[in-house]
């Protein structure tokens, strides 16, 4: 039904990128963090500087993933290790108090200008498909490593199609481990109600195909919005689309 296998009961899907055109605002706040940290690393230690690179490390080290595993995963592939920090930590840290959650307060604060400014917009391929998974009786979950989820799903009116949500904070407060672990996937169809061969992952994140894979899922959609479906197969996609649409009948 609707592009998928027949025992495919339930869909769990990711928001930025798949429901959301919000990956690249992500991308831009973490290149615009990451890089006034790596300036300021290099003016202390002499060390060249060398930009975050918006395409290999962000789709390496960090997306997908809950934002400190993100600001640790990045720092440590350049040999960088930060204090945790606390949850307050300011986002306006000096290069010596830099924390692994200062930095990624410091990202979340431009992230929320930037969709302040800009608005979330809302792929039309991904709205129709809920709308069709829900008129179908198809039981639907999002699963994000977005501790933003829920503001982002009432601004855009997805909410409505949302039973329910697994989320950054959800992971969090349950210590729950992020994408490519399978945990949070794992925790969306538990909340469904369905056991994971009967329902499809839907995911643009290489750590989240690989987080489909790892918890044994009915399908797992990879959505190819920048032309890298081979390495989305490679981790773990078994089928790749560019929208969402493309797995709705010409009649739909
Ligand atoms: O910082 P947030 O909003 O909690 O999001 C955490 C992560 O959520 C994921 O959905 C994004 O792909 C990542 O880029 C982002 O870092």
């Amino acid at each position: 039904m609707l592009g998928l296998p027949d025992h495919v009961t339930a869909l769990l899907f990711d928001l930025d990128g798949v429901l959301t055109d919000t990956a690249a605002v992500h991308d831009r706040a973490w290149t615009a963090t990451f890089d006034a940290f790596l300036r300021a690393h290099a003016e202390h230690t002499g060390e060249e500087f060398r930009a975050f690179d918006p395409e290999g490390d962000y789709a390496a080290f960090v997306d997908g993933k809950p934002r400190a595993d993100g600001v640790r995963d990045f720092l440590t592939s350049r040999g960088i290790t930060l204090p945790e920090g606390s949850a307050d930590d300011p986002a306006d840290q000096a290069y010596e108090d830099t924390t692994v959650a200062g930095l990624g307060n410091r990202k979340n604060a431009d992230l929320l200008r930037r969709i302040d400014s800009d608005g979330v917009a809302v792929y039309e391929g991904s709205r129709r498909y809920l709308q069709a998974a829900r008129e179908a009786g198809l039981r639907r979950a999002v699963v994000s490593s977005s501790a933003n989820t829920r503001q982002v799903l009432e601004v855009t009116g997805l909410a409505e199609f949302v039973e329910e949500r697994v989320d950054g904070v959800t992971l969090a407060e349950r210590h729950i481990a992020g994408k490519p672990a399978p945990d949070s996937y794992l925790a969306g169809a538990r909340a469904l109600g369905v056991e994971p061969e009967h329902a499809a992952v839907f995911e643009d994140a290489l750590s989240g195909v690989a987080a489909g894979r790892a918890g044994g899922f009915g399908a797992v959609v990879g959505v190819d919005r920048k032309g890298r479906a081979d390495a989305l197969h490679e981790h773990g996609a078994t089928l790749v689309v560019g929208d969402l649409a493309d797995l709705l009948g010409p009649a739909s």
